[in-house]
Order: C-alpha cells, then sequence, then structure tokens
C-alpha cells in the first residue's frame, strides 16, 4: 500500500515513518517544506497526481497554539484552506485521506471524557482552524476518517516533554498548571492505531470512512502530573529532573487559553479496530528512556 503523509518533520510523520520502516506492505512518503510549502495553493495536488497513493495522511499543521493567536490568517490557512486542499487532492485521485485533528476543538468544560458526538466549542484560534479542518476535509473528500487525539509528544520536535526536560537542565523547580486535564499520547502509539486503520483497508475494508474517531493513551492526567512522570522516569535513567510545583491556570498566563479538561473517550475506536493505547504513564517513560538514551 503506498501512503502519503504531509507534514515530514513533524512529530507525527517521523513515528510514521519509523513505523512504517518495520513493514514491508506500505510504502510511505513523506513530504514537507520546502517541497510542499502549503501555505501556498496549488503545492499538493501534482504530487498526489505524481505519486499516485492509496492513502493520504494529512499530518501537517500551525500547531504553535500561542503565536496563532497573532496569526489568525496563517493558522486558518494551513489547518483549514490546506487540509480541505490536501483532502480535495485525494479525492480527485479517488484515495482516502486521515485528517489528524485535537483535543482543542473542545471547550473544556465537561466533566466526563468527551465522546466523539459532544458538541465542539474551540476556545482558541488553534482550536477554531482545527475544526474548520474537520468541516473543509468533510465536504470534499466522502472518504475521509478524522483522527482526534491530544498532547502529543515524541523525541522529536517541540512537545511538552521534550520542554520540561530542557527546563530541568538548568533548574531545581519546574512551575506547572495542575488544573488542565488531557490524555497524552506518544507519537509513535498513534502511529500504531494509524496502522491499525491502514490494515483494514489494505484488507478492502471500509471501516470507519465518513465517520471521525478519538484516539489517545489511555488514562487522563493535568500537565503537572505529566511533568512530574517524565521527571520520575528521566531521573531513573539518569537525566535530568526538577521537582513540580503545581500551580493554577491563573498562574501561567498564556496569550491562547486551553480547555481545563479536555479528555476524549476513545472507545468507538477500539471497538471499530480493536486498539486501545497503553496508559499516558508507559508511553511517557518509553520516550523519556528513549530520549536519555540519545535515540
Ligand atoms: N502536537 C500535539 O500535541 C497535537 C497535535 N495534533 C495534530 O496532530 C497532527 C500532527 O501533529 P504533530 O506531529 O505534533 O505536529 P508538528 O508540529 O510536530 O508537525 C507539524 C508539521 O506541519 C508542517 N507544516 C507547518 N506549516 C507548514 C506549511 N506551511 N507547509 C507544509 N508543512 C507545514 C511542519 O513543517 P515544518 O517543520 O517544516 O514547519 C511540521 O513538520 C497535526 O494535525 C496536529 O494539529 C493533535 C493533537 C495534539
Ligand atoms: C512550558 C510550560 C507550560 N505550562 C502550561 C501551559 C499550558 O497550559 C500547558 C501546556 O503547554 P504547551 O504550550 O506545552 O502545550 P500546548 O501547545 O497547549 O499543547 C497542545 O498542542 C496542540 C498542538 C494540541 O493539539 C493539544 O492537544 C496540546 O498538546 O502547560 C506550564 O504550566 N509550565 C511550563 O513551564
Amino acid at each position: 500500500m503506498k501512503v502519503l503523509v504531509t507534514g515530514a518533520q513533524g512529530q507525527l510523520a517521523r513515528a510514521l515513518k519509523e513505523y512504517a520502516a518495520s513493514r514491508l506492505d506500505l510504502d510511505l512518503y513523506a513530504v514537507g517544506q520546502p517541497q510542499l510549502d502549503l501555505a501556498e495553493t496549488g503545492g499538493i495536488e501534482p504530487l498526489i497526481h505524481d505519486l499516485r497513493p492509496d492513502v493520504v495522511i494529512n499530518a501537517a499543521a500551525y500547531t504553535a497554539v500561542d503565536r496563532a493567536e497573532r496569526e489568525p490568517e496563517m493558522a486558518f490557512r494551513i489547518n483549514a484552506a490546506a487540509a480541505g486542499e490536501v483532502a480535495n487532492g485525494a479525492a480527485s485521485i479517488g484515495a482516502p485521506i486521515i485528517q489528524i485533528s485535537t483535543d482543542y476543538v473542545f471547550d473544556g468544560t465537561a466533566t466526563a471524557p468527551y465522546s466523539e458526538q459532544a458538541p465542539t466549542n474551540p476556545i482558541n484560534i488553534y482550536g477554531r482552524s482545527k475544526l474548520a479542518g474537520e468541516d473543509a476535509v468533510r465536504a470534499v473528500n466522502a472518504q475521509h476518517l478524522i483522527l482526534r487525539t491530544s498532547w502529543i509528544f515524541s523525541p522529536f520536535g517541540h512537545n511538552f516533554v521534550k520542554t520540561m526536560l530542557r527546563l530541568a537542565e538548568d533548574r531545581d523547580e519546574v512551575c506547572v498548571v495542575a488544573d488542565q486535564f488531557g490524555c497524552p499520547t506518544s507519537a509513535d502509539s498513534l502511529a500504531l492505531a494509524v496502522g491499525c486503520v491502514l490494515d483494514r483497508w489494505m484488507g478492502g475494508a471500509s471501516t470507519g470512512l465518513g465517520q471521525t474517531y478519538h484516539v489517545a493513551g489511555t488514562g487522563a492526567c493535568t500537565w503537572a502530573d505529566l511533568a512530574e512522570e517524565v521527571f520520575g522516569a528521566s531521573a531513573e535513567a539518569g537525566g535530568p529532573s526538577a521537582k513540580v510545583i503545581r500551580i493554577t491556570t491563573e498562574k501561567f498566563p498564556t496569550p491562547a487559553p486551553r480547555p481545563r479538561y479536555s479528555v476524549l473517550a476513545s472507545g468507538k475506536f477500539a471497538a471499530e479496530f480493536g486498539v486501545v493505547l497503553p496508559s499516558w504513564q508507559s508511553l511517557t517513560r518509553r520516550v523519556v528512556t528513549r530520549l536519555a538514551a540519545g535515540q
């Protein structure tokens, strides 16, 4: 199966490349900047027509949550308009698209995990642009699968886990919010989930097409809990560690508001594809250990 992934240098695309390297039945082509600049219109369609992939995965996104507040046009361009163009390009050759979306489409006022049917109501520009991206994809390619996930971390690129380890290099204490709840998800576990979808499609089934799914690490925690897990694992592996000072959101003002509770219920994905991701703690330990080993 030939798969085209956008956002080549991103966390998920890199995890997908590693995953595909271990599978003889997956030819994965990742495209990124400068070959593909999604800020410009018209770049993706010729690539899709040249490669003629069986599946397109749109993993490119404008993910700078705070910066998006002052660059809303660019966030909407990449996360909404370009997502629609990628989906349309896939549709033009009859290929399905997997669009990756986010827990930040929710406002965080829930008190129980969000199902796929829960009303969306993003509270920042990034979330609004990603929700517009979901709609753009649904509008142009009936063969879509929208995968909402959350709090991605990996040994690659920018993420909260790496930020914590960097801060611990020269601080004994790190202040971290303890009143925002979510589901940390490693990029490699998400790649595995995507692989399960591809397996079904490879077998000729059209499982999940036209649907939206939540898939995230099992369990839920606050950013402060995640930081504590990171430092615990890092200390065991001989890496940097710091004490976590648990603070409220008000004590850590940011340009973009974050949802207070964006825990995703992944049961629909589990029921359809038979996969439950490991606990957020074991996913965290795995990545921190890998980072400590310099891999
Ligand atoms: N990170 C997270 O916590 C979460 C992410 N998601 C979603 O999952 C998906 C993957 O996220 P993740 O891997 O973490 O993202 P990253 O930020 O690691 O990677 C995103 C990629 O998009 C690329 N990109 C940005 N602008 C452009 C552009 N103008 N043209 C072409 N490519 C561009 C970036 O390329 P470059 O490096 O060249 O700038 C980068 O490689 C995204 O859809 C994201 O919204 C969902 C939930 C949580
Ligand atoms: C660096 C830092 C952050 N924080 C807080 C700020 C914020 O409320 C929370 C998370 O901060 P970050 O900016 O690292 O994470 P953020 O960019 O909000 O992460 C989000 O990224 C996008 C792309 C998604 O789709 C989401 O699922 C989610 O992963 O932690 C602290 O309390 N202390 C700190 O030292």
